[in-house]
């Protein structure tokens, strides 16, 4: 076995662990990156990237189909090429995971190897039993995989998950989707865009990640309109064999029990960090219920078994807090800084809390949630919401994008806006412009000072708070129409 002695080792290549080699190596030439699978991300290989290709073929294709309520006709109607969507997802992916190929090939062979990293214990990491690592500090990034629980597990060689959705060579016919969490409803949607049949069944009532229980049930309602989606769904059974999978259930609305068969199962039902490998139990750190390093969140350092900060770090999905892209990238940069100037330890900056979904509608959460606020705020006393449908806003007419709901927080007293969730035409933005507001920590009156354009979706956010400004007692009630607004604003 070859030995060699490291200042930091960091476990994982993907958005974190890259992230965190550069900021150590500012401190230390002494930086080795450990990679046990493919170089290239989850993000651009099998994550945010092929999926929001595949969202945009779909959009692409609904678009066309809807040309007609604006004076247009595709006589001939509008055909997918089962093969060729799939063809550019992957070709687009690839040309993605060759950037992210080009980034890593300029680092210094001494600075890599390959195989899976173990823990022998607290200084030492055995890779693939070729290799002995001895490190003063340690990075964590080995990000997280699908997991499928138990019951879908029937659907044998007919199951797919995110990982392995985007290597069919074609679209399928027919697809159960199990889970409308984020990654259920992006997909799930995307796939009843291009002409699969789509049914979808949720377990515990949620939907997109949504926590407000209004915009849950407008996510619902207008979701339905598209495709068969059933939050709480009664599955009976569930048996898959050479060519496809059958799926026992009960109809959401008729009550009756299907037996449907389809093509594949999407099991889209959560996803957990990479631990199990690692020997965890060796590495002398603290480990949650869950099995999860304890950490902390600002450092991104571990705890030892003795309760004191410990010389190894984790960063993205693995650590199971906000398994985001950006967040992946950012606590990679803490870790890979903090294991760099250890044990002179610094708190990162973490930005305002953000998550858009790129579903259509889509949908956006910011700041914090309205169950987290209800733990310190009694509604209509220490908080209230402002309200917009988007049904009737004037921009959102225009374009017939006009479906979705936005829901602001504001505190009483010092009129501080607390978050936001939305389910609206082209989220994606008004989540930026909401989270940067929050993050400056700008009350609903400084928000209602800055300037709107007319005629544009963000007049939407201007009504709402408004309505949110109204409900905390800032200012009149809104009238109707707000004459010096232009209409539909
Ligand atoms: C379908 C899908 C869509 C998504 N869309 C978005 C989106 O639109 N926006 C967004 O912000 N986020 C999105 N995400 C989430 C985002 O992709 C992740 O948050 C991010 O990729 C996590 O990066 P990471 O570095 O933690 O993990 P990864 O990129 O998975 O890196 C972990 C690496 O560790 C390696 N590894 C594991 N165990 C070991 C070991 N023992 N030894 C050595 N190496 C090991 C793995 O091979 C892997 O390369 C999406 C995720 C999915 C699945
Ligand atoms: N746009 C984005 O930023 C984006 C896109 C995709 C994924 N991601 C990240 O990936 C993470 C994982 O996404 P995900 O959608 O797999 O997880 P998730 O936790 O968002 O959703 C999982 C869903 O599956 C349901 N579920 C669990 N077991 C089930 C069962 N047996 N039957 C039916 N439903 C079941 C859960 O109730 C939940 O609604 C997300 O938390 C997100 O951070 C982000």
């Amino acid at each position: 076995m070859q030995e060699h002695n490291v200042d930091v080792a960091i476990i994982g290549a993907g958005s974190a662990g890259l992230s965190a080699y550069r900021a150590a190596r500012k401190h230390t030439p002494s930086v080795l990156l450990i990679e046990g699978g493919s170089y290239g991300t989850t993000c651009a290989r099998t994550g945010c990237m092929p999926s929001k290709l595949l969202i945009a073929a779909a959009n692409a294709i609904h678009d066309a189909r809807h040309v007609e309520p604006f004076g247009a006709r595709i006589e001939s109607g509008v055909t997918v090429d089962r093969h060729a969507v799939m063809q550019r997802v992957r070709d687009e992916r690839d040309a993605f995971v060759a950037s992210i190929l080009d980034s890593i090939e300029a680092f210094p062979p001494e600075d890599k190897l390959r195989g899976q990293a173990c823990f022998e214990n607290a200084t030492t990491l055995v890779v693939s039993g070729h290799t002995r690592i001895r490190f003063s500090r340690a990075i964590i990034a080995t990000g997280s995989s699908p997991h499928i629980p138990k019951p879908l597990q029937a659907a044998g060689e007919r199951i797919l998950t995110s990982d392995t959705l985007f290597d069919l060579e074609a679209l399928p016919e027919s697809v159960a989707v199990f889970g409308p969490g984020v990654i259920g409803v992006e997909l799930g949607q995307a796939l009843a865009r291009l002409g699969v049949r789509v049914r979808m069944f949720g377990r515990s009532g949620g939907v997109g990640g949504l926590q407000d229980e209004d915009l849950r049930s407008a996510a619902v309602r207008l979701f339905n309109e598209e495709f068969y989606l059933d939050p709480q769904a009664e599955t009976h059974d569930i048996r898959g064999d050479g060519n496809g999978v059958s799926v026992t259930f009960t109809e959401r609305d008729s009550g009756k029990r299907l037996t449907e068969r389809f093509d594949y199962l999407l099991a889209a039902t959560g996803r957990r960090p990479n631990l199990g490998e690692l020997d965890l139990e060796c590495a002398g750190i603290e480990t949650g219920d869950k099995g999860t390093p304890l950490f902390d969140r600002h450092t991104l350092q571990c705890r030892n078994t003795e309760g004191r900060p410990s010389h190894i770090f984790i960063a993205g999905d693995v650590d199971h807090a906000e398994p985001l892209l950006h967040e992946a990238t950012d606590e990679g940069r803490i870790a890979g800084d903090n294991a760099g100037r250890f044990p002179d330890v610094r708190v990162g900056y973490r930005r305002a809390p953000l998550t858009i979904v790129f579903s259509e509608p889509q949908i956006a959460s910011v700041g914090r949630s309205r169950p987290e606020i209800e733990k310190t705020h009694v509604p209509g006393q220490d908080y209230a919401i402002g309200e917009l449908s988007y049904e009737n806003q004037g921009r959102a007419k225009v374009m017939r994008q006009n479906r979705g709901l936005l829901h602001l927080y504001g505190e009483y007293g010092t009129g501080l806006f607390l978050g936001a969730e939305l389910v609206a035409p082209q989220a994606e933005h008004l989540g930026h412009l909401l989270a940067w507001a929050y993050q400056q920590r700008m009350t609903v009156r400084q928000m209602l000072d800055m300037p709107f354009y007319h005629p544009t979706l963000e007049e939407g956010v201007r009504t709402a708070l408004r309505d949110l400004s109204a409900k905390l007692l800032l200012e009149p009630v809104m009238v109707d129409q707000c004459i010096e607004c232009g209409p539909g604003a």
